[in-house]
């Protein structure tokens, strides 16, 4: 009956709005049957008993009343659900939301975009149908029934032990039929989701495929996924017509069994008018609820696959955030942080990307980590930043475990500028102010100044007000250096976090942002990802990483007059000029 748990949870968790809903409802499956009445007593008066005409206009004034009540309660019942299925999607949004942020961007680089986001817009959008109309139609549709069965059992009790053995045919086609149609909607939101993803992917990556002229390959495969999404949504649509028909077969076969037998019984004077007429009027509506839940069963099935979708999400909330284990208490950063035999092992792989490494970063020193492709130091700083947990070891800051200090408590201490920074298709003073927003008009003069922006920023006609496109489309790569490096004086964190965003410049740009960096660094903590050795020889200390464990550490002048990675690959620097 999609009756999906942890949905059900989301309603009991604030049930007012749906309660109101369902005794607005019941209010109106009372009135409808008040009204039924009503109307067969005017009838009944006009044409055989016309003595009691006078009683008329009191009857028709009732009936005008009991309509009223039953258009007020109707409505009051769609708008009480509506307001709860509100308070539930906003509820679910931010909790998404915060789910995500807070297990950071090794969670979602894990998850396709695309997927993510159908995750979150369309299946929180698949639940509105859900709560606004599937769970209050599933309650009408036990109340009305039993409200109309409560009328029409007293008055005639044949036609209503007919309505009450045809009734249950209703829902039993409904869970026969559902149980088919579930793995039906499951397989067709996952194409979704699937295309989704894909679809963002190749958005993304277009100037890639143009060049490989992959595109078309592409454009076939998204036709694909098309084609496979049209034809398992057809497969959907014909179980809901299914299930239609069969529900509106049921209800127009009782419906007509009623008649009949009603017909028959009138004819031989067994059955009076009023009585007769009043379970005849009844019986459509009787049935009614009961059709219009299979009409909504489709919404019902949606709700239960997008909860599929959004659940596994929200489980991971209890790790995204320890309050119990976190102090709040203020945190200072200015102390030495140390990795304790910090051990990384990512999901799915066998061998650890990192460790067991120890070593201690003293407060207000540059500390460079070098290492080939994949030797585990963008885990360092991952860990640093607080977006991955060491499996097993500690990292602690002073005497405090990192660990317990709440993630986004440390992170406002630091800065972090990486290789390709992140710009989004906004102002590039909103991108700016990104790091800081309360930063003032002087720090943020200051420090377009210092990272050597003030000259495009003039040049432009809009200057700071330049929306700069998406993922900074409209700014050269070093432009782009220019305003992560910006960021990070805005910020004016103790914490510095550089993966060497210069490694990609040519020479002339790398000595001016060089010059930028090395303001930036005065007075903060910083630790940098090395990938030129003539930017780290400055370093108090250069952690050489192979295989994710420590190689090598020490100066520059220590390690420059030792056998090993760091003198021969100074050397090669030197020869090839790299
Ligand atoms: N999210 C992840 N999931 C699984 N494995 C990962 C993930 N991130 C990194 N790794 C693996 O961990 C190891 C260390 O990666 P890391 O990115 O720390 O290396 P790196 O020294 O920064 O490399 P590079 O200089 O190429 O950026 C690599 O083997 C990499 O494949």
């Amino acid at each position: 009956m999609n009756l999906d748990r942890r949905l059900l949870k989301l309603v009991t968790a604030q049930p007012r709005p749906f309660i109101g809903s369902i005794i607005s409802g019941s209010l109106g499956g009372a009135a409808l049957v008040a009204q039924a009445w009503l109307l067969c007593t005017v009838v009944t008066i006009l044409f055989l008993e016309q003595s009691d005409i006078a009683a008329i206009p009191l009857y028709l004034l009732l009936f005008g009343a009991v309509s009223l009540l039953r258009a007020l309660v109707s409505w009051t019942a769609q708008i009480e659900a509506n307001r709860g299925t509100l308070s539930i999607k906003k509820n679910l949004h931010s909790r998404l939301t915060a789910v995500m942020a807070s297990l950071g961007p090794n969670y979602t680089a894990s998850k396709q975009s695309g997927q993510l986001s159908t995750t979150i817009l369309r299946g929180i959008e698949a639940l509105d149908p859900y709560f606004s109309q599937y769970i209050p139609q599933l309650f009408l549709s036990l109340i009305i029934p039993l409200t109309i069965l409560a009328a029409v059992i007293p008055s005639d009790p044949l036609s209503g032990l007919i309505l009450l053995g045809t009734a249950p045919l209703i829902p039993l086609f409904m869970i026969l039929i559902g149980k088919a149609a579930q793995n039906m909607t499951e397989k067709q939101w996952k194409t979704l989701s699937r295309m989704s993803g894909y679809f963002l992917d190749v958005l993304q990556g277009l100037t890639t495929l143009k060049l490989f002229g992959r595109s078309r390959d592409r454009i076939a495969s998204i036709e694909q996924m098309s084609e496979a999404f049209r034809a398992s949504t057809m497969k959907v649509l014909k179980i809901a017509f299914l299930s239609s028909l069969t529900l509106e077969l049921v209800g127009t076969i009782g419906t007509a069994i009623i008649a009949v037998q009603i017909g028959l019984r009138l004819l031989a004077g067994a059955l009076d008018f009023h009585t007769a007429f009043f379970v005849l009027l009844l019986t459509p509506d009787f049935y009614l609820p009961l059709r219009q839940l299979g009409t909504k069963f489709h919404a019902g099935m949606e709700g239960v696959s997008a909860a599929n979708e959004i659940f596994p999400v929200l489980e991971h909330e209890s790790e995204s955030t320890h309050p119990d284990k976190q102090t709040s208490s203020p945190v200072d950063p200015f102390r030495p942080i140390s990795f304790n035999d910090v051990c990384v092992r990512y999901p799915g792989r066998t061998e650890n990307a990192l460790g067991p490494v120890s070593f201690t970063i003293e407060p207000g020193t540059k500390t460079a980590i070098i290492g080939q492709s994949g030797a585990g130091k963008t885990t360092c700083t991952q860990l640093l930043l607080r977006f991955i947990t060491p499996s097993s070891g500690n990292i602690s800051i002073g005497e405090d475990n990192l660990q317990s200090i709440p993630a986004s408590q440390w992170q406002r201490h630091i800065a972090w500028v990486s290789q390709q920074p992140w710009l989004f298709n906004t102002s590039l003073r909103e991108n700016l102010l990104m790091a800081r927003p309360d930063a003032t008009r002087e720090e943020l003069n200051a420090a377009i100044a210092s990272s050597g922006l003030t000259a495009l920023i003039d040049a432009l006609p809009e200057g700071l007000e330049t929306i700069i496109g998406e993922q900074g489309s409209r700014m050269s790569g070093g432009e782009a250096q220019r305003l992560a490096i910006a960021r990070a004086f805005i910020r004016n964190a103790p914490i510095l976090v550089l993966d060497e965003p210069t490694s990609h410049t040519d020479p002339h740009l790398e000595e001016s942002l060089q010059k930028s960096l090395k303001t930036l660094m005065k007075g903060r903590t910083t630790i940098v990802i090395a990938h030129r050795l003539n930017t780290i020889m400055d370093a108090d200390r250069i952690i050489v990483l192979h295989n994710g464990t420590i190689l090598q550490e020490g100066t520059h002048e220590e390690l420059i007059g030792k056998e090993g990675y760091y003198r021969t690959a100074t050397m090669t620097a030197r020869e090839t000029g790299i």
